[in-house]
């Protein structure tokens, strides 16, 4: 189980990486749950990661907008990151998501096919009218993506576990795999979480609050990943 910690800059950056996540993934939550960060945010990070990780970016939580959602794909892999992430937040239909996850496959694999494309639904896609996160795994492999994963469109507090149980992730998570894609969980994970998770066996799990001590706005604490990183190996 990899371990994903999003920092919102250079300095929570260097403590993630120092922690010892294996991804580091760049987002504005500003912006929304996947929100996006600016290039030079991003070109920053890479900077100081320095190669010892791969670096993830978020695009946004998407809107049908194709052509908008290829183009800003474009923008993060050129900015260096390694895996792309979109949120299908305002997508009802596999119609829609299948146009959007194929344009922005194209976009990036036609810059450098090993980069990655990680196509995010939401485990609170009832409350937000979202499409279902298992819907999800055809409409990837078919788009030719690599990654699905679930976080929570909304950042109040809840965790994906409130709106998905052990079993519907567990689910998700071998949908995923039989299609040959990896795949994430994330949205408000707690550490009294990971034994159940690593019973679900996602490839990687995605953190932000429990890094932060509990309070995703407040800034990440290198104790805190330097633990998650200890408890994932045990
Ligand atoms: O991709 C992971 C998200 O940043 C998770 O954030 P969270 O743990 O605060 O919900």
């Amino acid at each position: 189980m990899k371990l994903l910690v999003s920092p919102i800059d250079r300095e929570e950056a260097i403590i993630a990486s120092i922690g010892g996540a294996d991804i580091v993934d760049v987002k504005n939550p500003k912006e929304g749950s996947l929100g996006a960060n600016f290039p030079w945010v991003i070109r920053e990070v890479k900077a100081v990661v320095n190669g010892r990780q791969p670096i993830s970016a978020t695009i946004g939580d998407f809107n049908y907008k194709p052509g908008t959602a290829a183009l800003a794909a474009l923008g993060a892999a050129a900015a260096g990151a390694d895996y792309i992430k979109v949120g299908l937040f305002d997508i009802q239909t596999e119609e829609q998501a299948l146009e959007l996850l194929t344009k922005i496959t194209r976009a990036v694999k036609d810059y450098d096919p090993s980069k990655k494309v990680v196509a995010s639904g939401y485990s609170d896609y009832k409350r937000i009218n979202s499409i279902s996160p298992f819907l999800l795994p055809a409409i990837a492999a078919e788009a030719g993506a690599d990654v699905v994963m679930v976080d929570t469109g909304i950042k109040d507090g809840k965790s994906t576990f409130e709106f998905m149980d052990e079993k519907e992730l567990k689910e998700f998570t071998d949908l995923a795999h039989r299609y040959g894609l990896e795949n994430a969980i994330a949205g408000s994970l707690k550490f009294e979480d990971l034994p159940v998770l690593e019973k679900i066996g996602p490839d990687i799990i995605g953190v932000r609050g429990m890094v932060c001590g509990g309070d995703r706005r407040t800034a990440i604490r290198q104790e805190l990943v330097e633990k998650l990183v200890a408890e994932c190996q045990a």
